[in-house]
């Protein structure tokens, strides 16, 4: 099979790991090497300073959207997409919420992976370098053309969004 390609893009930067060996999920760890991170303030980009210390964290107000960069690009082999999913341990712990779950990274991205973030509390949240913040699950998909045609009504289905009853 064909491999994932990485590169990373900081001295010691090491691919997604796998918590187990029956894991579907690599585990996707904040990477604050870069010295900034891009928060998103009424929907425009903005640099945020990190605050110093070891490890460096980025802290997010209430409400407050980053990108949190992860620290490499990779090549995924053609027909796989990376689906970026939230850890449920941060998820009931923590008010990290991943804010376009389930992302895709599609196998022709040429930059750094990011994960897109939220604080959905009322307090400002620490996300610090190094920090499990969600994770990816590869998935195979097929491309199929679109034809023009009539789509029939079924003879089962009546409709959908809640057609069937609670
Ligand atoms: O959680 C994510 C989701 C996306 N991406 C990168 C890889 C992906 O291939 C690219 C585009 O993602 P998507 O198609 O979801 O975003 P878009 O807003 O439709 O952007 P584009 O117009 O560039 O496709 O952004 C990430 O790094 N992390």
């Amino acid at each position: 099979m064909e491999p994932i390609v990485f590169e990373a893009l900081h001295p010691g930067v090491r691919p997604p790991q796998r918590a187990t060996a029956a894991s579907a999920g690599h585990d996707l760890a904040a990477c604050l090497l870069g010295g900034r991170v891009t928060v998103f303030i009424a929907g425009q980009p903005e640099p945020r300073a990190l605050e110093p210390g070891d490890p460096p964290t980025v802290v997010l107000a209430p409400g407050e959207k980053a990108l949190i960069p992860l620290g490499f690009r990779a090549r995924l082999p053609v027909g796989y997409e990376a689906q970026v999913r939230p850890r449920s341990g941060t998820s009931l712990k923590t008010d990290l919420v991943i804010v376009n779950s389930p992302g895709t990274i599609d196998a022709d991205f040429p930059d750094e992976w990011m994960v897109p973030v939220k604080n959905g509390g009322t307090a400002p949240l620490r996300i610090a370098h190094g920090e499990r913040i969600a994770q990816m699950v590869l998935a195979k998909y097929e491309i199929l053309d679109f034809a023009a045609g009539t789509v029939a009504r079924s003879t089962e289905r009546a409709g959908g969004f809640g057609s069937t009853g609670r």
